[in-house]
């Protein structure tokens, strides 16, 4: 079977084409709000009872209310059965990936002296529960896991709660569990889709609710946390998996390819492109795809195809310059820089949530276990929000402390201000401090 990959020329492009490639699947997010509406708010009015119903229609599983959380013993067999080697390689990515996140840990409080005897500054507390939202669907994702509850953990977070999708025989993948364990999740909820992100924000009668929930999904999980984001906060927007390839004459078209095919696999909403000023460059490419995509298994191999013919592809652009351009307009997840000059191209790039420089630093690598987080925005939201980060799990309070003669200094400023915005309280707060019980405006 012939494998149809976009093969764009940018200037070529009509305004329609290129807007659709650089919405991609948000437009599914979009129609799927729809879908989850009434799952959201059945799980609103029934609790347990929708969360039951909709893990058997979606999940195939038949749950009962008491075996929605994940028990201690399973927890125990799940480390029990688990490869050896398995245990080792989701230990050592857990030790970066805390090395890396210890290092955003905030001081507990920094203060400043503003003007003498004015001293402000900002106290850390982390938020008091947060959910975290582990995938199940085309993949399993302990790496998931640990990307989420390593930071959640270094924030100080006393309940972190995780949801996933259980198997059809009512389990949760042993790996998630260990690394659940590992990183010091406190609850593990069998459920996941839009009614696990209800559950988080609602509650029912098994789980009580979050403050905040964080984590990848589809396209139905980014939509329900769409709609309860009026309660709860629900962090950055993490939907189907996206990466761009940034190209010039020198890559390696071999490498280029295969790091083409590595988030195109996740599913056909998924957008993998490659953008480079070389023609001979994007040829290559396209023919070591074409023989390599035909390799991969089912449905894996579904997924690539439809990416490719879908919201992925090639897209030759007349420069260097516009190549960067394309690729700010995109904002993509996962960004690598297959370029002479790695450093110097990454002074080109605005927006994308990582940048992976040089040919041996691919997507891969960066999923998994160089450090920083693999939960990163999609959609284009790069231009607003970060990657997930032990920030997320923290808030801030100002603090200011001012002595007496900081207090007289600043006191006609502000009598001045609050009489200017018609707010007689506040200046006259100042006005009478030290005559007391004669109140004049
Ligand atoms: N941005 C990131 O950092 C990141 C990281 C990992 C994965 N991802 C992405 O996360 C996504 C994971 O998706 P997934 O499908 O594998 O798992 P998922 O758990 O997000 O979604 C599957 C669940 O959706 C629900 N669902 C399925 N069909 C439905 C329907 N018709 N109506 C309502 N609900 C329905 C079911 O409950 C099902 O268990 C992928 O798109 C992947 O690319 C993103
Ligand atoms: N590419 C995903 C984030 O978009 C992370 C991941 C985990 N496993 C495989 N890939
Ligand atoms: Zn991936």
């Amino acid at each position: 079977m012939d494998v149809n990959i976009n093969f764009w020329k940018w200037s070529e492009l009509d305004a329609e084409r290129r807007r659709r490639i650089l919405r991609r699947s948000e437009e599914d997010i979009s129609s799927a709000i729809e879908a989850v509406r009434p799952i959201v708010e059945a799980v609103r009015l029934e609790g347990d009872a929708a969360v039951l119903r909709y893990t058997r229609e979606f999940e195939g599983a038949e749950l009962e209310p008491d075996g929605l959380r994940v028990s201690e013993e399973e927890f125990s067999r799940a480390e029990a059965e688990l490869d050896k080697s398995l245990k080792r390689a989701i230990e050592n990515a857990v030790e970066n990936v805390r090395i890396f996140h210890a290092a955003q840990v905030p001081s507990a409080m920094e203060m400043i002296e503003v003007r003498p005897g004015l001293v402000a500054g900002e106290r850390a507390m982390p938020i008091d529960s947060c959910g975290l939202y582990v995938p199940r669907g085309r993949g399993s994702f302990p790496s998931m896991v640990y990307m989420l509850a390593v930071p959640a953990k270094l924030a100080g977070v006393k309940r972190i709660v995780m949801v996933s999708p259980p198997e059809s025989d009512g389990s949760i993948n042993p790996a998630c569990l260990y690394a659940a364990h590992l990183c010091g999740v406190d609850e593990v909820y069998k459920m996941g889709g839009s009614q696990a992100i209800a559950a988080l924000a609602y509650g029912t009668e098994s789980i009580r609710p979050v403050s905040m929930i964080t984590g990848p999904g589809s396209a139905y999980v980014a939509a329900a946390k769409h709609l309860v984001s009026h309660i709860v906060n629900t962090g950055l927007p993490a939907g189907p998996s996206e990466s761009v390839i940034l190209a010039d004459s020198s890559a390696d078209a071999w490498k280029v390819a295969i790091d083409l095919l590595i988030e195109a696999e996740h599913g056909a909403d998924s957008s993998a492109l490659l953008v480079t000023d070389s023609v001979s460059l994007a040829e290559s490419v396209r023919s070591y795809l074409e023989d390599c995509i035909i390799r991969l298994p089912e449905p894996r191999q579904g997924f690539v195809r439809s990416v490719m013919a879908g919201y992925g592809g090639i897209i030759v652009a007349d420069s260097m310059e516009e190549a960067a351009a394309i690729v700010n307009d995109f904002a993509p997840e996962h960004l690598m820089l297959h370029t002479r000059e790695p450093f110097f191209t990454l002074s080109m790039i605005e927006n994308a949530g990582e940048i992976l420089l040089g040919e041996n630093t691919p997507f891969s690598i960066a999923n998994y276990a160089t450090g920083p987080n693999a939960v990163l925005p999609t959609g284009g939201k790069a231009k607003l929000y970060s990657p997930v980060s032990v920030r997320d799990f923290i808030k801030y309070s100002s603090v200011v402390y001012a002595s007496k003669e900081a207090f007289e200094n600043i006191r006609d400023d502000v009598i001045r201000l609050a009489e200017f915005e018609n707010f007689p309280a506040h200046a006259a707060a100042l006005k009478n401090r030290d005559k007391t019980g004669k109140y004049e405006l």
